[in-house]
């Protein structure tokens, strides 16, 4: 699960009217992060626990008490003052109890566990303890202390990085409390986390947007008494006299991700690498007629990859009339508003095409991936797929899905034209029901295809065309 600050409030409302106080999950976030620090730390190492004002400070109370009752050698210090949250006093004096008491720090620290700010952080506030605070625990993580944070790395924003002064604790390892944060995704703040470890204080899993299901085998499966019509009909529109070399890719994916039939209309020149590199499509004239012939035959379609065709936008329109799934990428994102239809429309931008869409700058996007794909998602009504260093899959009522792990090889041409084809692929074979799971399942194949070509090639040797051919060699 991937929670904003608002979810994480009602969550725990939902906690404690339903019986379980807060300050029970205070007590499991802590003891639980303790024996994490228990397990990987030796007594005479010196810790360090930095307290905030709220219930992150609280937690790192209830981690203090826990390692001191265990013999280890701990100095709490709360460079704010006093702890001022309700749910938090009960564990301070608890922890007083068992010879816990605030003390400066000194001298040179093996472990920091950071609990000044958690998801009530407000980025808009800037403190000058605060900063001195992060330098001070920089200057300790150059010496060599290990860094931990409590929820979140103080300083940095919960759901968005908008507003982020980049002044924030960098940790080396994260303990997320029940679920991940939006910002452990933001090119921004993901690397202030470190390493990412979940917290499990006995919550339930509710929430809009989430990991990419890890159902990759499903899409695997093949009838024994299957035929090719059974895996659907794919239809790609794409390539150009200038750009051939997209659309080969994608149909390529599309083969390889197990479409029953694909047909690819494109240009002369396309055709001819097609016909040598994948003989199983069936290739037509990139014409309206020869696509309107074909229409009636298709089970999903998609149009985009390095086409170059002034009328573009009127057989996106015609696409979007038919009752087919319909996927729109790069030349083919030229819509504005999108018409009303029960077969779903899916627009797979990447940061640069997606600003373009929403006239916004890139920063803007990589600062608030979750809320402009939701928001645009929402709006039009339409399913988006946001390819960046992670993939959003945001779904029209809100929420989605998020793929990550993909290897950096990716960030090259050509990777979205694979994902297209695999995608296209899967609509083709899947046209209804839970489409986002699907395309997330679809995007966690791809990424995991690309990560295990890293253990043959270099992440900057590694092509679109080894992911596909990885694709069919996935070890589950
Ligand atoms: N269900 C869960 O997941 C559970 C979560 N739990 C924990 O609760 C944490 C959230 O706690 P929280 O809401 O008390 O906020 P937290 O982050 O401690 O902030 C504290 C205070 O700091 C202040 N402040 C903020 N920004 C500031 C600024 N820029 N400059 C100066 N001051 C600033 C502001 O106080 P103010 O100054 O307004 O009085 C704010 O109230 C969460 O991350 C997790 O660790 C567990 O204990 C239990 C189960
Ligand atoms: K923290």
């Amino acid at each position: 699960m991937i929670y904003d600050t608002q979810e994480a409030r009602q969550i725990d409302e939902w906690a404690r009217t339903s019986g379980l106080p807060l300050e029970v999950l205070m007590e499991r976030a802590g003891s639980h992060i303790a024996t994490r620090i228990k397990e990987r730390h030796r007594k005479t190492e010196r810790i360090l626990i930095l307290c905030g004002t709220g219930n992150n400070g609280g937690d790192g109370y209830v981690i203090g008490r826990e390692l001191i009752r265990d013999g280890f050698d701990v100095t709490l210090h709360a460079p704010f003052g006093e702890n001022r949250s309700d749910t938090s006093i009960v564990h301070v004096h608890y922890a007083e109890a068992f010879g816990l008491v605030t003390e400066q720090p000194c001298g040179q620290y093996d472990v920091i566990l950071d609990a000044l700010y958690g998801t009530g952080f407000d980025p808009k506030r800037m403190n000058q303890v605060f900063e001195a605070q992060c330098e001070f625990v920089s200057e300790q993580k150059r010496q060599g202390a290990r860094i931990y944070a409590v929820d979140v790395p103080s300083g940095v924003p919960t759901d968005h990085a908008t507003e982020f002064k980049e002044t924030a604790i960098r940790a080396d390892v994260t303990f997320q409390l029940h679920a991940m944060k939006r910002s452990a995704f933001l090119i921004r703040t993901a690397p202030f986390y470190g390493e990412l470890e979940t917290i499990d204080i006995g919550l339930p899993t509710f929430g809009e947007w989430r990991v990419s299901p890890k159902g990759v085998t499903a899409l695997f499966k093949r009838e024994p008494y299957g035929h090719k019509g059974t895996y659907g009909t794919a239809l790609l529109i794409g390539g150009s006299e200038t750009m051939p070399g997209s659309i080969q890719l994608a149909t390529r994916a599309a083969l390889r991700t197990g479409v029953g039939k694909l047909q690819v209309a494109t240009t002369a020149l396309a055709k001819h690498g097609i016909i040598a590199q994948a003989p199983e499509a069936m290739v037509i004239d990139q014409t309206l007629p020869a696509i309107q012939e074909m229409i009636p035959s298709v089970s999903a379609v998609g149009i985009g990859p390095g086409l170059s065709q002034e009328a573009v936008e009127t057989w996106v329109d015609y696409l979007l009339e038919s009752d087919l799934p319909v996927v729109l990428d790069a030349a083919a994102l030229v819509k504005e508003s999108y018409p009303e239809r029960t077969a779903p429309i899916i627009v797979t931008p990447h940061i640069g095409e997606f600003a373009r869409m929403t006239n916004q700058s890139v920063e803007s996007i990589q600062d608030d991936l979750f809320g402009q794909a939701t928001d645009y998602a929402i709006l039009h009504q339409v399913t988006v797929v946001l390819k960046s260093h992670v993939i959003l899959i945001a779904k029209p009522d809100g929420g989605g899905f998020v793929v990550s792990g993909a290897s950096s090889g990716l960030a090259k041409g050509g990777s979205g034209d694979t994902l297209f084809g695999i995608l296209t692929s899967l609509l083709a074979q899947h046209p209804t029901g839970d489409i986002e799971r699907k395309l997330a399942q679809g995007a966690e194949w791809y990424a995991r295809a690309s990560k295990q070509v890293e253990r043959r090639l270099h992440p900057s040797s590694l092509l679109a065309t080894d992911v596909i051919e990885e694709l069919g060699r996935l070890e589950l």
